[in-house]
Order: C-alpha cells, then structure tokens, then sequence
C-alpha cells in the first residue's frame, strides 16, 4: 500500500484536531468561552492547524504545508494565545501509542506558534505540499451543524492522500442526507466520521471516536440511473455559490427535490459515500479564487470513491500552481456516470448569462 504512514499520520492527527474542536464547542456551549471573545472559531482554527501541523513536522520534517492561519495575530494577543495553548496541551488521542506516533503533545505555547507559522508554504507543482483547512465552513461549526478538518497531502501538485474529519455527519451511511443536523449532533453519539483516501486505493470511512480509530469500510458513490432523482448539495451561505444557477440547473436536470445545505468539505464526503449525488459550487463573484484547503481532500475522496470532479468548464482542479485554484472557476462533483450530463447543464445554464 502507497503512502500508508502518510495516512496514518494524517488520520491520526485530523482525528486529534476534531476533538479539539469538539471540546471549543463545548466550552462554547457552557459559556467558558463567550460570544465576546468572538473567536471559537479562531481558538479551534489555530489550536488544530497547530496540533495537524506538529504531527506532520514529527514524522515528515522536510514536508511543507500550505495551512489557512498565521500566527502573527496570535503573538500579539497574549489572553487568546494563553486560551488556546490551555486547550492545545490537553488534547491527547484516547491510544497513547497513536499519540507518540503523532510526537505526543506540543511542548510550550511557542512550538505551537511556531506550528502554525510553518503552514506558509507558497504551495506549486514540486515536493511534497501538505493542505489544510483546520476547520472549514466556520459558520456550521458555529451553529452546531456541519463543519470538516480538513488534510490533503500533494505530491508534485497531485493529490495523494486525502482526509476529511466530520464531526457531524451521521456514522450511518443510510441516513438521508439533513440540511443541519443541529447542535444536537455535535458530541452525541452515532454522529462523526473520519473520510480518507489515497490515490489508486479508494476511499472509505470510519467512525471519528475520541481518538480510538477502528473499524470502517470502503465507500463509493451512489450509482445514479435516473438523474431526476438526485440528491443536490449546496452551500449554506449564498456568497459562496449562486442558489439561483443551481437551482435553474436542477430544473434543466430535472431534479425534483430540494438541495440539501451544508457547510464545507462535507458536502464532497456526502457525496462520496452516496448520501448526496450531486454538489455544484457555481461561482458569485467572478473574481473569487477558491483555495487549495477547500478542495485538495475533497476532490481526491469523490474520486477515489467513484466520482469525477471538475471546474465549472470542465477542467479538472488544478492544485499545482500556488495556494489558490486560479486556473479554476467553481466546482462539479458528481458520480461519473452522469458527470457529463450534468456539466452539460451547468454549461447551458451559466453561458445564457454571460
Ligand atoms: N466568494 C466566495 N466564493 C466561494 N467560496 C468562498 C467565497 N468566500 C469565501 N469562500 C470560502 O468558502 C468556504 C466555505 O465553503 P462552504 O460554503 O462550502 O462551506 C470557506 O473556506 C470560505 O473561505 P474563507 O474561510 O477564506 O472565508
Ligand atoms: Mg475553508
């Protein structure tokens, strides 16, 4: 098996970085962390860039990672910097042993400013480029409903190695696919699932426990034989992808039911796994450069689990050439079988505006 300790690492130390975040939820929850320190999101953000990349400099020194945060801010306000160090020395896997393989806990709060200052790599098509997304689609992580900690590892600007920690996504893979599953989900049992995959070898998934990973099995896209029964996904927030285009392309498919809404990378695991079929992300702002952390694990998971995903013209991601997709417009993922027809309606739809 190819890149089997890249995986390892990577499912270890998402899994590690979920708990974190589950435990920013918490504190959230009992008010331990108020709405005037306004920043949840930015304590869990920082605390597990910071553990995901610690885990990868133990193991893969010479790697780079292209990660979404920087510390300066964070140098600079002592009382957040002193919050998050609390949270980031405490969280530990369930399995000591997966916790040594990770380099156990960081050490003092300045190796952990220093681990989030070393995801400034400037990304491109040579080496080996880890991409991360410590928590994406920070509003549902807010609400309670759907967020992702995501990894992907890049090897000459192709993706590998890809891993989606879903804390709130139904272990069940039969569960229809909810808009929100509400903060109900968040710690409750049956909820949270660990997405992987590497290139040529499928994708599965697995329960996301307190760190004890086990069990799981591989996952493919749903076989989809009458387009007019997908299942659509879409963003939650209208400024990341036009509601109107989606929702005349689903007219032109056919589509009778309604999109499903969720926030981030959960949207590609969904899909993969065959709750959801079909995921457009269908550009607002014409000058709009997605980001590598947003797509690297996704992309490579829909594929692997059987999909095809492209830009919006068809092209596939091109994760080569910096932090951004700039050669890329929007995204199309869906099961192979009916990618084709389905860009052939996004097409129709977007050119008629043009
Ligand atoms: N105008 C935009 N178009 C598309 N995506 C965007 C836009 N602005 C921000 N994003 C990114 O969309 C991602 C969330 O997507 P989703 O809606 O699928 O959950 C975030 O990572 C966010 O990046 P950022 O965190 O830099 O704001
Ligand atoms: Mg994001």
């Amino acid at each position: 098996m190819a890149f089997e300790k890249e995986l390892k690492v990577a499912q270890l130390a998402v899994a590690r970085a979920s708990i974190l975040t589950k435990s920013v939820f918490a504190e959230k929850a009992k008010g331990t962390i108020s709405k005037e320190d306004k920043s949840p999101v930015t304590i869990g953000d920082y605390g597990a860039q910071a553990l995901i990349i610690a885990a990868i400099k133990h193991n893969f020194p010479e790697d780079e990672v292209v990660g979404e945060e920087e510390a300066s801010t964070l140098r600079e306000q002592k009382e957040l910097s002193s919050k998050i160090w609390n949270l980031v020395k405490d969280t530990k896997l369930s399995d000591e042993d997966s916790d040594t393989m990770l380099g156990g806990p960081l050490k003092t709060e300045d190796d952990m400013l220093n681990a989030i200052d070393a995801g400034n790599s400037a990304g491109g098509a040579k080496g080996r480029i880890w991409a991360l997304d410590p928590i994406d689609g920070t509003k549902g992580f807010l609400r309670g409903g759907q967020y992702a900690v995501c990894l992907a590892l890049m090897v000459d600007g192709d993706v590998k190695v890809g891993v989606l920690g879903c804390p709130n996504l139904p272990i069940d893979d039969s569960e229809p696919l909810k808009e929100d599953m509400g903060a109900a989900a968040t710690d409750k049992e049956g909820y949270g699932v660990l997405f992987s995959a590497v290139q040529g070898e499928g994708a599965r998934i697995q329960p996301l426990t307190r760190g004890a990973l086990s069990g799981g099995h591989s996952i493919s896209v749903k076989k989809v034989t009458d387009v007019t029964q997908a299942v659509m996904c879409e963003s939650v927030e209208a400024g990341h992808s036009s509601k109107g285009d989606n929702a005349e392309i689903a007219q032109k498919l056919g589509v009778t039911g309604k999109p499903v809404q969720m926030d981030s990378q959960a949207k590609y695991g969904s899909v993969a796994r065959g709750a959801g079929d079909i995921y457009l992300r269908l550009p607002v702002r014409k000058d709009y450069q997605e980001k590598i952390w947003d797509h690297a694990a996704g992309d490579l998971i829909v594929r692997e689990a059987g999909g095809q995903v492209t830009d919006i013209h068809g092209n596939r991601l091109n994760f080569s050439i910096g932090r951004t997709l700039r050669d890329n417009k929007g995204v199309v993922a869906t099961p192979a079988n009916i990618h084709a027809q389905v860009l052939k309606a996004v097409g129709e739809v977007l050119s008629a505006k043009i």
